[in-house]
Parts: structure tokens; C-alpha cells; sequence
């Protein structure tokens, strides 16, 4: 009978595929590196918490979105292997898709967070 997988085997295997889209996939680092800018721009201009609230699902969609899209092009590419068919860029242009669409929402988030407080702040400093 087959073993069966305790939530600690779940998490790992969960993590794993984390990892190995963190080392591989170039659009995931420069995503992770700009939720690191987000959190820390977050911080220092103290939002309140329901903006927390909006830029940590922001995040998770953006992450979510790369990672499916990550799964989405290694199951078609051992589906389809070397071969050109028209199924297999329906799928990943629908993958691709998804991470700009999920993109395109946080960063209107982002400006509906961080903009009143950076305009705040550049008056406080006599810039406008
Ligand atoms: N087997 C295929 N058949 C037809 N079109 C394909 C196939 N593989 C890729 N394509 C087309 O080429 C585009 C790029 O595919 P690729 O596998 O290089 O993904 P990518 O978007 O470059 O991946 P990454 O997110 O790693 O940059 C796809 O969006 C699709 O339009």
C-alpha cells in the first residue's frame, strides 16, 4: 500500500517547488526582489494596517501567478518536448498572461497605497 504523505512531506514538497522556481525562473527573482522593495517601502512610511492587508495580497497574487505559470511551462514542455503545436501556446501565453494581469493589479495597488503618502511626504519636505 502506498505511504502516506504527512502535512510535513506536503509543506516540503511545497517549498521545494518554491525554491527551485526562486533559482531557475529569472521573472520570480525580479518579482521576490520587488515585494522585498514593497515590504520595506511599507514600513517606512508606516501604512495603516488594512493597506498591509491589500499589498500582502497583492504580493501572494503576483507569487501565486508566477509559480502557476512556472507549473503551466513545465507540464506543457513534457508534454509537447521540442515539438511546436498550437494547444501548447494557448497554454503558456494564458500562463503569461495571468502573472501580467496579476502584475498589472498590484502595481494599481501599490499606487493606491503608496501615493498619498509620498505626496504627503515630499510636501512636509517643501518639494511640491
Ligand atoms: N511548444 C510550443 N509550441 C508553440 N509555441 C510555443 C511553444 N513553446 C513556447 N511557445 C511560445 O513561445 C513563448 C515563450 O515560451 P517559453 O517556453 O520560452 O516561455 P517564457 O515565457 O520565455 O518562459 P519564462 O517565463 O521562463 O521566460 C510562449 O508564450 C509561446 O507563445
Amino acid at each position: 500500500m502506498e505511504k502516506r504523505r504527512t502535512w510535513g512531506d506536503v509543506f516540503r514538497n511545497a517549498w521545494d517547488g518554491v525554491r527551485a522556481t526562486a533559482s531557475t525562473e529569472r521573472n520570480f527573482k525580479v518579482h521576490l526582489a520587488l515585494c522585498a522593495a514593497v515590504l520595506l517601502l511599507g514600513a517606512l512610511l508606516r501604512v495603516p494596517r488594512l493597506d498591509w492587508g491589500l499589498l500582502c495580497l497583492a504580493i501572494g497574487l503576483v507569487l501565486s501567478a508566477e509559480l502557476m505559470n512556472t507549473a503551466v511551462e513545465a507540464a506543457v514542455n513534457l508534454t509537447v518536448g521540442d515539438r511546436l503545436h498550437p494547444l501548447a501556446k494557448k497554454a503558456k501565453d494564458a500562463a503569461a498572461g495571468a502573472v501580467l494581469a496579476s502584475a498589472f493589479f498590484a502595481a494599481l495597488i501599490g499606487l493606491i497605497v503608496f501615493v498619498p503618502p509620498l505626496l504627503t511626504l515630499a510636501k512636509s519636505w517643501g518639494w511640491l
